[in-house]
């Protein structure tokens, strides 16, 4: 199998492998560093993903873990046409499972670490053979074991954080041991309690990553990120971020270089077909939903989708079904076919004209589209994103990991959002899922408010996104610095 890199007129030589988990929401910011490596810095990147997700992508390919394969992805954004993303898979032990939700997660862990730092040391051993050796190691969370194979090879390797600055700094102070840790069992469960961090809003028990106050695999595997990065004086790490959205959480740890690259969005919303670009699940085209879009009025309509991973209740799915309609607005819902739930009329929907449910969508294009008035959300960082950047406000229904901290961010610190409340059975009911709508989208004072603060986080990121706007400037800066690693 023949590889197919970018050509050989890189700067500085460099060849990034950015290693991923098997989900949407490592791909997607994975896609975005990588088109612009290749386009600011004129880098050659491959992107690797476990076969699992390789095969989703790609599934005329033949390659097994490890193995180089000719899958690329035209950089769209690669304007002087002289980068192409490559893609390669590696094994997370779990080759034939497409989600892997359900998979224990001790033994999930185990298995990535093991079976992964194989097939990743095989893979870059034969892109040395190819003649075209990998310079730097790019990995996301829960991937630290990749920097002992970047060592192995003696090249750098940089951890690329996909989730907010923020939260970064939670894990930071946490394993730092930061004396607002040390809370009673009494404290947790004072709903007034809330702790106090370096440059961060005051967090209540609730806010806090899931993964922190419910520990489990996932917990070691972040001491495991903090571990590596104390190993050096300084330590990059490049942030989907950016610094305005973020800048006290990100100057309260003077010890790291922490590089915003972010947001990781496009601001031109391509079509995915127009480049070629796969996703993990099936875009749902024949719906006809980007036209759907269009017929609707201006700022009218509910967006709601929960990204890749979570799995909503039947309970929940219908306390949502119920809320939406009783909005009395049009609404476009993203239900995965992974998390379908009988009894919701998709067809009912259709014939009403009121509402739109589809398996998959171009949520970029959605909420770039003018007719979207809303986004409700589980706060997945991707997503918080994508809304901030095309200037969506949000009603928020965290769910898990980082997501309650997402939303409080959103909403105490950025404004551009409103976190509605669950019950005590742990599910949103329909009339709270209508204030939150109503909160957001109304005529309040606190909706307009709400809408006034989207729009000024849009522009910001907006200039920080434009040409030679300081996402290209640390992402020079980044590859500039790489030098001292050497
Ligand atoms: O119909 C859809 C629905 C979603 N998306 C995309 O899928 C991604 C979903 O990512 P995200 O919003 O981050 O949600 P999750 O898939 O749930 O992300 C997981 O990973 C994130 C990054 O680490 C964390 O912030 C989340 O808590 C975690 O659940 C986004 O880019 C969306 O644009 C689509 O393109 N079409």
């Amino acid at each position: 199998m023949s590889i197919m890199v970018a050509d050989h007129r890189h700067g500085q030589g460099h060849h990034f492998l950015v290693v991923i988990v098997a989900a949407q929401s490592h791909i997607n910011p994975a896609r975005h560093l990588a088109r612009r490596l290749a386009r600011t810095a004129k880098a050659r990147v491959t992107i690797t993903t476990p076969l699992s997700s390789h095969r989703r992508l790609f599934p005329g390919s033949s390659a097994t873990a490890g193995e180089l394969d000719d899958a690329t992805e035209e950089a769209p954004l690669n304007l002087d046409a002289s980068g192409v993303i490559a893609y390669a898979p590696y094994s997370d032990g779990f080759d034939d499972k497409d989600h892997l939700a359900a998979i224990d997660a001790d033994l999930f862990m185990k298995k990535l670490k093991s079976v992964g730092s194989q097939t990743l040391a095989t893979l870059a051993h034969n892109f040395i053979a190819k003649g075209c050796p990998v310079t730097c190691i790019l990995y996301t969370n829960i991937l630290t074991w990749a920097a002992d194979v970047a060592r192995d090879l003696s090249i750098p390797a940089i951890h690329y954080w996909i989730q907010p600055a923020s939260v970064f700094a939670i894990y930071y102070h946490y394993f730092q041991g930061h004396p607002s840790f040390t809370f009673t069992a009494a404290d947790e469960k004072d709903s007034s309690f809330s702790i106090e961090l370096p440059g961060l809003p005051r967090l209540r028990m609730k806010d806090l990553p899931s993964i922190i106050t419910t520990p489990n695999a996932y917990l070691s595997a972040h001491k495991e990120i903090f571990v590596e990065l104390g190993k050096y004086e300084k330590p990059i790490v490049l942030m989907n971020t950016f610094h305005q959205l973020e800048a006290s959480a990100i100057e309260g740890i003077p010890e790291m270089e922490l590089i915003t690259i972010g947001p990781t969005v496009d601001m031109s919303s391509i079509p995915a077909e127009a480049v070629g670009k796969r996703d993990l699940f099936e875009e749902d085209t024949a719906s006809g939903y980007m036209e759907w879009l269009d017929s609707q009025e201006e700022r009218s309509v509910v967006y709601v989708a929960f990204g890749s991973w979570t799995q909503l209740t039947g309970r929940q799915v219908e306390e949502l079904d119920l809320g939406l309609k009783e909005t009395g607005r049009p609404y476009l819902w993203v239900m995965r076919k992974d998390n379908r739930v009988e009894g919701i009329m998709l067809e009912r929907d259709l014939k009403e004209g009121k509402g739109k449910v589809v398996e998959w969508c171009s949520q970029v294009r959605v909420l770039d589209h003018k007719a979207v008035g809303c986004f409700v959300t589980h706060c997945g960082w991707n997503s918080m994103s994508e809304a901030v950047t095309k200037g969506v406000s949000m009603v928020m229904l965290p769910q898990r990991i980082e997501q309650a901290t997402n939303a409080r961010l959103a909403e105490e610190a950025w404004g551009i959002g409103v976190t509605v409340e669950v019950g005590e059975d742990g599910v949103v009911e329909a009339a709270e899922l209508m204030r939150g709508v109503e909160m957001v989208m109304g005529e309040g004072e606190r909706a307009r408010e709400i809408r006034r603060k989207t729009e000024e986080w849009k522009e910001k990121a907006k200039e920080v996104l434009c040409e030679n706007g300081l996402a290209s400037k640390n992402l020079e800066l980044f590859v500039n610095s790489l030098s001292k690693y050497k």
